[in-house]
């Protein structure tokens, strides 16, 4: 992955892109390019032999026009200040794509969590959690999970704030489990997104996504789960890859065998049923019809995408193409799906688990998923519309357009505090 692009950088140049396409004041966009405020924080825990173990930590929250703050937390060692603001700039932007009445945040812990026990990891959550507690709240700030943390880290999240609010507040955090609060089909609803935004992109391309190949980068919640539900659609699913390299096979992978492989033995390599292993960048650049990018910021980077053979990416992780590489496919016509809108499943399933929190009843998996796929379907309808009309770029142009209008109107709408 090309270390040198800052992912905040690439956040502001996409603004500024889009500002050609807006009726807003510089001013106006210029607020719209910064963290309204961010929380730097260092954790200290006793780890498993004795010795004290520190962490920087960092929240940032974007912009609140919309609603409360909302985006996840991620556990990896090559989080910093200016990635976690990126995240949470995309989250504000997600939410408006999809119209939920949310704010975009975003976190992060500076950690390797494969080094750290479930004890040491329960530790530095709930110190975190300790820290966050001014901040968060349901009608504040509501964390969900992100690259490396899942149910567990949300429920300790959850337990720690209402232990210490002396109270009650299941919507304090999303993505929960089931029996903490959390929402049925809230751990599929990324990959879900990811396969509706797919399903959309070749109906409109004039074709079906089932006659589709199918490359997979990132085999974890969001990657994983969008590969499954493709290979379920009748998509082949040829290649897939993880952080210890990728798995090959012609005539497709199944996606489920493989996830129980990676379970077994923690990756996706040396698979059993796959005719070769790949580099990241074969990955990247094999011949398929959609491409699927679902690990970090920064995968393809200009000379990759100029190597691009896919007719389609739909990006499943947040920012994975650096704003040069979005400019050659743009350039050679391959259609890119934006994270805005690809993975807005995640948050609009969360949206829905805070809503079953607040009133204190559930819905159906059925139910929620029906609800997903409104959201997904008009999404990616006002956003195509939003691309035809104005004639514009790219699907991600689109997608700003329509995002920043609407938190603008939303922060007009709220006029001005002294
Ligand atoms: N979880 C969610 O609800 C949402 C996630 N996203 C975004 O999706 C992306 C993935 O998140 P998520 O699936 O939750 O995270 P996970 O931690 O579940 O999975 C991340 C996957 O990416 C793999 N990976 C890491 N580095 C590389 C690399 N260099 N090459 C190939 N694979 C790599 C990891 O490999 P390994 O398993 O070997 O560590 C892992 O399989 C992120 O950008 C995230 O922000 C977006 C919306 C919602
Ligand atoms: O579910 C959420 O609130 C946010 C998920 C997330 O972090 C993301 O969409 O990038």
């Amino acid at each position: 992955m090309s270390e040198q692009v800052n992912p905040f950088e690439s956040l502001q140049e996409q603004i500024d892109d889009a500002a050609a396409h807006l009726d807003a004041s510089d001013d106006q966009l210029e607020r719209l390019k910064h963290p309204e405020r961010v929380l730097e924080t260092t954790l200290s825990i006793e780890d498993d032999d004795g010795s004290l173990a520190t962490f920087k930590a960092f929240r940032s929250q974007f912009n609140g026009d919309r609603g409360p703050y909302k985006g996840g937390i991620r556990y990896h060692p090559g989080v910093t200040r200016d990635e976690v603001k990126a995240l949470s700039g995309w989250m504000a932007y997600k939410c408006a794509v999809v119209d939920i009445p949310y704010g975009g945040g975003k976190g992060g812990i500076v950690i390797d969590p494969k080094e750290y026990s479930a004890v040491e990891l329960e530790r530095i959550t709930r110190s975190f959690a300790t820290e966050l507690r001014p901040l968060i709240g349901p009608d504040r700030d509501i964390p969900a999970p992100d690259v490396n943390t899942g149910q567990r880290e949300m429920n300790w999240i959850k337990d720690t704030y209402e232990t210490l609010e002396n109270t009650t507040a299941p919507g304090t955090v999303t993505g929960k489990a089931i029996a903490s609060g959390g929402s049925e089909g809230r751990v599929e609803a990324t990959g879900r997104s990811v396969m509706l935004t797919a399903r959309e992109a070749f109906d409109y391309l004039g074709t079906d996504v089932a006659d589709a190949t199918v490359a997979v980068q990132g085999y974890g919640n969001a990657g994983a789960i969008a590969a499954r539900l493709l290979d379920e659609r009748g998509a082949t699913v040829v290649a897939v890859s993880d952080s210890s390299g990728a798995v090959y096979n012609d005539d497709g992978l199944d996606a489920e065998a493989v996830k129980d492989h990676k379970n077994e033995t923690g990756s996706v390599a040396e698979y059993a049923d796959a005719d070769e292993e790949l580099s990241n960048r074969e990955l990247l650049t094999l011949d398929v019809d959609l491409l699927i990018p679902a690990a970090l910021e920064n995968a393809i980077d200009a000379d990759i995408a100029a190597d691009v053979a896919a007719d389609v990416i739909v990006e499943a992780a947040n920012g994975p193409l650096t704003p040069e590489a979005d400019d050659v496919l743009a350039d050679r016509d391959v259609y890119v799906l934006p994270d805005v809108l690809a993975n807005a499943g995640g948050v609009t399933v969360s949206y829905f688990e805070w809503v079953q929190n607040r009133r204190r009843f559930y819905w159906s998996e059925e139910r929620v998923n029906d609800e997903l796929e409104t959201v997904i379907v008009n999404a990616f309808d006002g956003l195509v519309e939003t691309f035809e009309d104005r004639d514009l770029p790219t699907f991600r142009m689109a997608a700003y357009v329509v995002a920043i209008r609407r938190i603008l109107d939303a922060h007009e709408e709220g006029g001005t505090f002294p």
